[in-house]
């Protein structure tokens, strides 16, 4: 189970850039349905479209999969003989704990995909033929300048057909958007709990390691990356999630 997120309750001093680290891991469900708007339904949907794109004998991977949310929904949507689901993040401490949800989700249900976790930079990793490929708010915490580059190695490894599942927290060109949407995110996180002064410190914790896109930016990277064809299925204030389609 998931401890309550407190991480940023109290005022800090020094509030260090954020970390995926032992703390985080152990708040982090919690945390993350209480911060990113949709994020159930996106974590359900991405099961349901892995379904309808997972080829026979073929690959899934969850690049920055953290507890495994999105592989956890993977394994219980996808019928398709031969399928296995690879699972990796950079931080040990999330994937630990990736591996005690994912023995739990065994020990309650019968005959699910098989599933493995890799420890690894998703930036060095290289990608086996797959059929589907989750991005599930990952590619933010990525340096902007090493993105395309991942995005095309992801298009490579793609067998004709596939998808990559891209969720991602969005910037908007449109100054009153912008502000908009970003008042209404901090209203729901306050809906969800969170002081005044918990948003705040987070906004510093992660303003210099997680650098959202435009969506118009991230549908043209696709295009350079070799996806000539990508749109939005989802999006609940300044979150979304897109399909980008393996031609
Ligand atoms: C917001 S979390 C992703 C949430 C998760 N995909 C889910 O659906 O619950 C971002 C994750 O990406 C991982 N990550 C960031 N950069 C990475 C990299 N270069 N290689 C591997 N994992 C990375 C972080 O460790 C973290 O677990
Ligand atoms: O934008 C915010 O305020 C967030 O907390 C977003 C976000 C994310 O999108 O990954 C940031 C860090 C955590 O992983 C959980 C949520």
């Amino acid at each position: 189970m998931s401890d309550i997120d407190q991480l940023f309750s109290r005022p800090l001093a020094q509030v260090g850039d954020f970390v995926f680290d032992q703390d985080v891991a152990r708040v982090f469900p919690d945390m993350i349905k209480r911060s990113v708007p949709g994020y159930p339904t996106i974590i359900e949907s991405i099961g349901l479209i892995a379904g309808q794109y997972a080829q026979v004998n073929s690959l899934i991977y969850d690049l920055g999969c953290s507890l495994g949310a999105a592989t956890q929904s993977m394994r219980r949507h996808v019928q398709v003989e031969g399928c296995r689901v690879i699972a990796v993040d950079n931080a040990a401490a999330m994937l630990e704990r990736c591996g005690e949800y994912l023995q739990a989700q065994d020990a309650m249900v019968e005959s699910l995909l098989p599933a493995e976790t890799r420890q690894a930079d998703i930036l060095e990793l290289s990608l086996e033929p797959c059929s589907v490929v989750v991005l599930n708010f990952t590619l933010q915490f990525v340096p902007p300048a090493e993105r395309l580059a991942l995005l095309n190695k992801i298009h490579q490894a793609l067998l004709p057909g596939g998808i990559l599942i891209l969720s991602e927290k969005l910037q908007f060109a449109d100054l009153a958007t912008q502000e908009n949407l970003e008042r209404l995110h901090y209203a729901f996180k306050r809906a969800n709990g969170y002081s005044d002064l918990e948003i705040a410190q987070k906004r510093s914790a992660i303003e210099r390691i997680m650098l959202p896109d435009t969506l118009e930016c991230h549908q043209q990277r696709l295009v350079k990356a070799g996806f000539a064809h990508s749109h939005a299925w989802f999006q609940c204030l300044n979150f979304c999630s897109m399909i980008a389609y393996r031609d």
